[in-house]
This record gives C-alpha cells, structure tokens and sequence, in this order.
C-alpha cells in the first residue's frame, strides 16, 4: 500500500441533480504507483473526468476513502489541499483554464513561482518540445485552441510534479503533436517516477501507457493486456 500515491477504496459518487440522484461512479477501486501511467477511457459522461476531479479534491466522494501518498484525505482541509495541489499535483484541464491576465511565459512559471523553482532546463526542453518558444510573451488569449492546450500542458509539467492528470491533452492537436506530447509524458515519468492518469477517447494514446482502465456503467475495468479485461480490485 506505501507505494501507492493514488488509491481510491470502494469509491462511489453521485450528482443530484433536483429530485434525481445520479451514480457516476458505483463502488469503484483503483489504484496508482509512482512511475507508473495509467489509461483512463469510456465513452462521454461516463465519469473519467470525475475521477481526476475526485482525486484532486474539487468533487468530494459520495462513499469510500481517497488515500493520497497513503494519507486518507477525508479529514484535509482546504490548506492541505492547496499544499497538496501546488507541491505534488500537475493538472493538464480538458478546458485548459489558463490565466487569462497572464502571458505565456507567466503562465508555464506560475507553478514554478508557488513551489519557489526557477526556470530551468527542463522548461526550455518543454517550450521547445511543444513548439510555443515564439508565443512566450502572447497574452493566452489571443492564442488558438491547439496552441492553449500546448501552453496547458507546458505549464502543468513546468514543476516536475509527481502526479500529473491530463484531461484530453492532446484533443486540439494534430497526430504528430499528440504523439510528442505523449513523448514528453513519458519522459516525465521515466525522469522523474511521476504517476500519471491520463483520460482520453484515443486508442493510440491509450498504448503509450503502462495500464488501461475502462468506465462502463460505473464500474472500472482493469486490462493490462488489450484482449483481457477484469473488474479493478485492490
Ligand atoms: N457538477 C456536476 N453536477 C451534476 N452532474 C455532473 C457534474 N459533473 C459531472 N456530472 C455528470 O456526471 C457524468 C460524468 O461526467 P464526466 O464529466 O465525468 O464525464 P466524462 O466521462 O469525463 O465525459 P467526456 O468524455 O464527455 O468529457 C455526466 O453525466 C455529467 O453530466
């Protein structure tokens, strides 16, 4: 169990929503190792974005325990998620919620500022993989989709976190941009053991990673090979 940094216990939520209760996730476990990169797949609104927002801590859990670095999360309150958050956690958003006062660079550094790093290597290495050197000093919003997701993606990596969650990153990219960043997440991982979930609808991103879970009807099944699923248990 130590090594675990994500652990979700017999996990279920549900939205209510008026009089109607919705179960997205029903009695699920799933758990994450440092160095380890796990697929998260399903189709629409069947919960993978739940899942990252659960571990996070913007959603609270209906049922069941959130362990995170073996600490049961329950009794967090809001400075110990926000330590949690800047110091452990990178956040790729399906949205990417940028800073939209901020240019480019000041959005890559913004994490680096919280967790007092400078820029170092490691962020010119990003700027240059993801091919945003010449937008640095851009106003975000004046960027294009495809363009906000890579500044997204740069910033969410800036720290080294060790636990990274990527919504869709590469959902406004063309197929060699997306195999770059898929690139670039495992060389985080192998550099740094950094954990990753990664929820996506493409197949080929999905084999980049270690482990595959699929949501169907609120259950998570488990497959490390393609051709055999089974439910997750701990
Ligand atoms: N804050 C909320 N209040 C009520 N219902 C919600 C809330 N957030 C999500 N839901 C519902 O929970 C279900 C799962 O949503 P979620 O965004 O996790 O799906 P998803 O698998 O990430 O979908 P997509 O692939 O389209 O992004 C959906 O039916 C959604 O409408």
């Amino acid at each position: 169990m130590e090594d675990k940094l994500v652990s979700l216990i017999n996990t279920s939520k549900f939205f209510v929503d008026g009089k109607d209760s919705h179960r997205v996730l029903d009695n699920v476990n799933f758990q994450v190792s440092r160095g380890e990169s796990a697929a998260l797949t399903g189709t629409s609104g069947s919960g993978k974005s739940t899942i990252l927002n659960i571990i996070a801590g913007f959603e609270p859990l209906t049922d069941g325990e959130l362990r995170l670095n073996s600490e049961n999360t329950g009794s967090w309150n809001d400075q110990q998620w926000s330590y949690f958050r800047f110091q452990t956690l990178g956040i790729i958003f399906q949205q990417f919620n940028l800073l939209t006062p901020l240019n480019v660079r000041q959005n890559i550094a913004f994490p680096l500022s919280l967790n007092r790093q400078p820029w170092d290597n490691w962020c010119d290495h990003l700027v240059d993989v993801l091919q945003i050197r010449s937008l640095l000093d851009r106003h975000v919003s004046s960027l294009s989709g495809g363009q906000q997701q890579r500044v997204a993606i740069a910033r969410a990596l800036a720290h080294k976190p060790q636990l990274l969650l990527a919504d869709e990153p590469t959902g406004n990219l063309d197929q060699n941009a997306g195999i770059e960043v898929m690139r670039l997440l495992n060389e985080l991982i192998d550099e740094c053991n950094t954990a990753l979930i990664l929820v996506t609808h493409s197949q080929e991103c999905a084999d980049f990673m270690q482990t595959h879970y699929h949501l169907l009807n609120g259950q998570l099944i488990k497959s490390n090979n393609k051709d055999e699923p089974h439910y997750a248990t701990i």
